[in-house]
């Protein structure tokens, strides 16, 4: 039975790799369906995205880009298509973003499974009712129990075997370790166009600042606040007429499609590390 399988990855940049990874696919009776690549004269690295069908058993494929992710230094990632991500949702008082995100996962327009939702709050303080059959776990968060809470959540994420956790405006800061823990597996969504107004209350630091765009920012979480590689940003104008309230309404919208748009590229392994920086194959 033929399969299609997506296959990224990086490594250091030399002459031949394509050919060699092409060659391994073919050898494989893969048929090359997308191939994207980048090399970076910075870093020197080389960048790819190949997606292909087959009929031969993954444990054939991965023994064979196992012995060659060896030999190229690759730090690589191979999915088929029917391999859907299982995905953990933090959120804690703005929910327009994880209202989002059920709905496109629900229409099929995100191709996820998620398997649960985690917030500080208690499900009473969300405006969305309709949270289906998505477990809803309550997990409330002070300076005296921040390290106990988030050892439940990486709980959550290890027994639900979770690929993805999104940071849905969920507004605390996690640890050094648990940013570390879940390294390039956690997008935040950030109310403003990075790397201005980093941190809390982005709107209103705008406000303060005059600005006549505002923005919304997909990045990985790492320790560092908000300064994760960026997957997508958008922005939007604004006008002098418009108060705090007015431009945290029109940023909900800018919100919700730069996060949709960075979860379903990260999905679809679109998006690669690179330093602090991200490659997105996004055409
Ligand atoms: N280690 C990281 N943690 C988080 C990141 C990150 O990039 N690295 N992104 C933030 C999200 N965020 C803005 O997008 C953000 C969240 C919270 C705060 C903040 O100052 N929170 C206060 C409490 C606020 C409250 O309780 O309402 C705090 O934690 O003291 C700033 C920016 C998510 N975490």
């Amino acid at each position: 039975m033929t399969v299609s399988y997506t296959l990224s990855f990086s490594c250091p940049d030399r002459a031949g790799i394509i050919a060699q990874v092409s060659g391994a696919i073919f050898e494989h009776r893969g048929n090359i369906r997308v191939l994207n690549q980048f090399n970076d004269p910075d870093t020197g690295l080389f960048f790819m995205r190949m997606a292909f069908v087959t009929d031969c058993t993954r444990a054939e494929l991965e023994r064979t880009l196992g012995a060659l992710a060896q030999s190229l230094q690759m730090k690589w990632e191979l999915r088929s298509k029917d391999e859907r991500q299982r995905v953990l949702l933090l959120v804690s008082k703005f929910d327009h973003c994880l209202a989002d995100l059920l709905y496109r996962t629900r229409i099929g327009e995100l191709d996820m499974e998620i398997c649960g939702i985690v917030s500080n709050h208690p499900k009473t303080a969300l405006k969305v009712t309709e949270l289906g059959a998505v477990p809803f776990h309550h997990l409330s968060v002070g300076a005296e129990n921040r390290a106990a809470q988030e050892a439940q959540i990486l709980g959550l994420v290890k027994d639900l075997n979770i690929d993805l956790v999104i940071l849905a405006r969920y507004m605390q800061i996690l640890s050094d370790s648990f940013a570390a823990a879940l390294s390039g597996r956690c997008i935040n969504i950030h109310h403003s166009f990075l790397p201005s107004f980093k941190g809390a209350k982005p709107y209103h630091q705008a406000y303060a600042n005059g600005v006549k765009m505002i923005g919304a920012t997909a990045h990985y979480v790492t320790a560092d606040l908000d300064e994760g590689p960026i997957i997508y940003q958008d922005v939007e104008a604004v006008s002098h007429a418009d108060m705090p309230d007015d431009l945290v309404r029109k940023g909900r919208n800018i919100e919700q499609r730069v996060l949709s748009r960075a979860v379903s590229w990260h999905l679809a392994q679109r998006v690669l590390m690179n330093g602090n920086k991200t490659v997105v194959f996004w055409s």
